[in-house]
This record gives C-alpha cells, sequence and structure tokens, in this order.
C-alpha cells in the first residue's frame, strides 16, 4: 500500500481574473507533517480548501489518500480531520457533549473519550460549556474534535495562531505523537520557529509560488553561502568570522588558550531564507 498520503501536482487557482496559486506541487507520506509557510494572503487557506474538496482547482491535480479531490465523498471524509478558523464547536454544550455529538455522527465509541479528553488536557474541563474555555482550550477542543476518529490525514489551517507559547508547546507535542503514530498532516502557518521544529518537509509559499520545498534544515544548509561561525570568548566578547584561514587561525589561537565559551556556526533561518528569495518577511 502507497505510504503516499496526499500530492497535488500543477495546482493552480485563479479567483475571477486573480491568479492566486500558480502551478504548485508537494506531496506528504504516512508519519510526515509538511508545513506551508507564508504571509498573510499567500494562498495557504486556499490550497487546504482545494485539498479537502471545499474548492476546486482551476487546473492541475490533488489526491488524498488515492483520491483525486474533486471525487472526495464520504469516505475519504472519514478518514481525514480538518482544523480551519471555522471548525466551529457548538457553545453551548459542554467539551464532553461536543465530542459525543461527533462521536456519534463519525461512528466513533463513547468510551474513547475520556482517553482523548486527557491526552488533549481537558479531562477537568469535560463538564464546562465550550463557551466558557479560554482560546487555547477551544483550539485543543477543536484539534480532538478533528482527532476523534483518528484520521489518516490531518489538516491544520494555523493551529497555534495567537496561543501563548505554553498551550502552543503542548499541541507541539500532541502533533509529534500523531505523527509518531503514523498520521500525515498537513499544516499552515506564519511560524518558521514551529516549521522548523515540527515538519519533515515545508513550502515555503509567496504570492501562491512555492519559493523553497524540501526538509527545513537542508534548505537553510543550501542557503548558507557565506559561512560564518559566531565565537564567544570567556571575557564576554563575540567574534563573528567568515570561513577562512585566518579566521580558523584565530579559533586554533584561542582554542590553545582555552579562552573560547561556545561557538556556533551561522546557517541562516527559514525567516532568512524567506526573506531572500522574496525580499519580505513571513510575518
Ligand atoms: N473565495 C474567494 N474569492 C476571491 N478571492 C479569494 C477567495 N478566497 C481567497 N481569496 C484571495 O486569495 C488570496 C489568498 O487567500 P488565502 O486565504 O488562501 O491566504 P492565506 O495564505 O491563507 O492567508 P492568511 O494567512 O491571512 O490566512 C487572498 O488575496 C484572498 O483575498
Amino acid at each position: 500500500m502507497s505510504t503516499e498520503y496526499l500530492s497535488f501536482h500543477h495546482l493552480s487557482k485563479t479567483f475571477q481574473k486573480d491568479p492566486v496559486l500558480k502551478d504548485i506541487s508537494a506531496t506528504l507520506e504516512r508519519g510526515h507533517i509538511l508545513g506551508f509557510l507564508g504571509p498573510s494572503g499567500a494562498g495557504k487557506t486556499t490550497t487546504i480548501k482545494i485539498l479537502t474538496g471545499q474548492l476546486r482547482p482551476s487546473s492541475g491535480e490533488a489526491y488524498v489518500l488515492g483520491k483525486h479531490c474533486q471525487d472526495i465523498d464520504e469516505s475519504i471524509y472519514e478518514q481525514i480531520g480538518i482544523v480551519t478558523d471555522e471548525s466551529g464547536v457548538y457553545e453551548r454544550l459542554s467539551v464532553y457533549d461536543n465530542l459525543k455529538y461527533f462521536a456519534r455522527l463519525l461512528n466513533v465509541p463513547l468510551s474513547n473519550i475520556p482517553t482523548l479528553l486527557n491526552r488533549i488536557g481537558l479531562y477537568e474541563h469535560r463538564k464546562k460549556a465550550a463557551a466558557k474555555l479560554s482560546k487555547g482550550q477551544t483550539q485543543r477542543l477543536i484539534l480532538a474534535r478533528a482527532i476523534l476518529h483518528r484520521p489518516r490525514v490531518l489538516f491544520l489551517d494555523e493551529p497555534t495562531s495567537g496561543l501563548d507559547p505554553a498551550t502552543s508547546m503542548e499541541i507541539h507535542k500532541m502533533l509529534l505523537e500523531l505523527k509518531d503514530a503514523g498520521m500525515a498532516i498537513f499544516l499552515t502557518t506564519h511560524n518558521m520557529e514551529e516549521a522548523a521544529k515540527l515538519c519533515d518537509n515545508v513550502a515555503l509559499l509567496n504570492e501562491g509560488i512555492i519559493v523553497e520545498y524540501g526538509n527545513p534544515k537542508d534548505i537553510c544548509l543550501r542557503h548558507n553561502i557565506h559561512k560564518r561561525y559566531r565565537v564567544r570568548l570567556h571575557d564576554g566578547s563575540i567574534h563573528e568570522l567568515a570561513q577562512s584561514e585566518e579566521s580558523a587561525r584565530a579559533i586554533a589561537n584561542w582554542l590553545a588558550q582555552d579562552q573560547i565559551e561556545t561557538i556556533h556556526s551561522c546557517e541562516p533561518t527559514l525567516e532568512t531564507v524567506f526573506l531572500s528569495a522574496t525580499g519580505r518577511s513571513l510575518s
């Protein structure tokens, strides 16, 4: 059985006369996370909508679990989970009753709910009305709903947008556990640190074009043209050195005199790669 759970080839989308996606291609394997990274308006949500059958592409092909995205039906919806801004929860229902409602819809045993509530850190809030949850708790409830039926592919549109760092970290931990369990995760984000930490591959999207695609570390190393090192000495001074014989001699001298506190190579980050590829910032 193929481990390629999602793929799209030469996808384009034009709204009226406005081209929003321009010939983009990528793939996502079982147990991998693919990050779509780009500034506001780059076309990230449009891509998710096409991949989940909510929008038709103007041209190109997309497949989810082997099915053409224009033929997505219930059999595929049972195997995918979607978290977007519009993933509403029933505000007047309790946390538990929200999950119970969706468990019934999705034919999921109710006995799965307590374990999921524990895992997502909402067990103690299970009787609280969804309207009374904090933003982070609501986001966790939406995520719980999306993974209730253990989908094989999970789509997440800005899963940690507006959340505090602690809640974001909890969500990251959960996503890595889901990935380890074999789920394929497609996520969009503005946050390059999030992408670098979570994603096996990223696509840097700018004005509908993928300007870089691949493993985040490989991308940064590929752009490490001006190899530089940052050395901090015990006296507190910091020296940034280009790779050269002269720098090698200076470092060797400091080493011999036991003066070096730390030494780091200075590869570019995804943010700086994006900036140099597009002339604009991700945030
Ligand atoms: N239904 C639509 N009709 C016309 N234009 C649209 C429609 N949906 C999106 N757009 C336009 O397509 C462009 C890309 O929108 P999209 O929502 O995909 O961006 P995004 O990268 O997800 O941005 P953000 O990070 O702000 O959510 C925007 O210029 C938007 O105005």
